[in-house]
């Protein structure tokens, strides 16, 4: 994407610190996100991705730092109001209920960023209005002819489809996408990637991900993070090309 990185980011952090105990997990992390870019976010195993994702998403404090979106310092706020703000975070694998439909699943989605309630154990599926929203959300990642099926019944890639869902029927401005390619096969991973392709246009992402391929397929800028610091920020020509990155992480994929 061409001049995004002119504009405002929508999405900016700085100085993000997380320790657990001794551990200093992400450390001194700074970047800016730019409206409409896909910003993946790439390191070894352990690198605090992860936790950097849970710290934006607002599932954890940080002990230090600041994050902004859309212009507001958003640091002080919780996970749910944060979503309700736009900002919202592809929930891993586990978190989709497998006893209810595919359907429910996005409603209570659509229910949560509406503020009624966010108890997810009261079937959402009811109220017309909620089940119109997950319906919209459910056909922009290709499962609306799922969408009664039980969700524990979705094989491995259509879970992943129905957590962007998710995210989606939240209303989002950013999407925040943790390894949504993780344990699928090349059929399920093609489906996947075309669909953050067309996501690109209407949304902006952060995107973790380890297949490179896709990272470099897709991506507008990669951040690299190594034992919880920012090594590098660049295109995807750049970081392909950086010696550091190479040495500290792309060598060691190659090898
Ligand atoms: N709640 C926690 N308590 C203690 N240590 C934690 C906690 N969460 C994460 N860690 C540790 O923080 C480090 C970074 O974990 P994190 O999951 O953020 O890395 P990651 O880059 O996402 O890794 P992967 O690519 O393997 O998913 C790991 O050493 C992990 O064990």
């Amino acid at each position: 994407m061409t001049g995004a990185h002119a504009s405002d980011p929508i999405l900016a952090i700085a100085g993000l610190r997380k320790s657990f105990g001794a551990l200093t997990v992400t450390d001194d992390v700074t970047l800016d996100v730019a409206p409409g870019e896909l910003h993946a976010i790439i390191g070894p195993n352990g690198a605090g991705k992860t936790t950097l994702i849970h710290q934006i998403s607002g599932m954890l404090r940080s002990d230090r730092g600041k994050v902004t979106f859309r212009g507001r310092d958003i640091t002080g706020l919780n996970m749910v109001e944060r979503v309700r703000l736009g900002l919202a975070r592809s929930f891993q694998i586990t978190s989709i209920l497998d006893g209810f439909t595919v359907l429910e699943n996005a409603a209570m989605a659509v229910q949560a960023r509406s503020g009624s309630s966010f108890r997810f154990f009261r079937p959402a599926a009811a109220e017309r209005a909620l089940n119109t929203e997950a319906m919209a959300a459910l056909a922009q990642v290709g499962l609306e002819d799922r969408a009664d099926r039980r969700a524990g019944s979705l094989s491995h890639g259509e879970k992943r489809q129905l957590e962007i869902a998710i995210a989606l029927a939240t209303a989002a401005r950013v999407l925040l996408l943790d390894e949504p390619l993780a344990g699928t096969g090349r059929e399920e991973s093609g489906v996947l990637v075309d669909l953050m392709r067309t996501l690109k246009s209407s949304h902006t992402i952060v995107l973790i991900e380890h297949d490179m391929e896709a990272v470099f397929s897709l991506a507008d800028r990669v951040s690299v993070l190594v034992y919880g610091r920012l090594i590098a920020t660049g295109t995807p020509g750049a970081i392909r090309n950086d010696p550091d990155v190479r040495t500290a992480y792309l060598g060691e994929e190659a090898a």
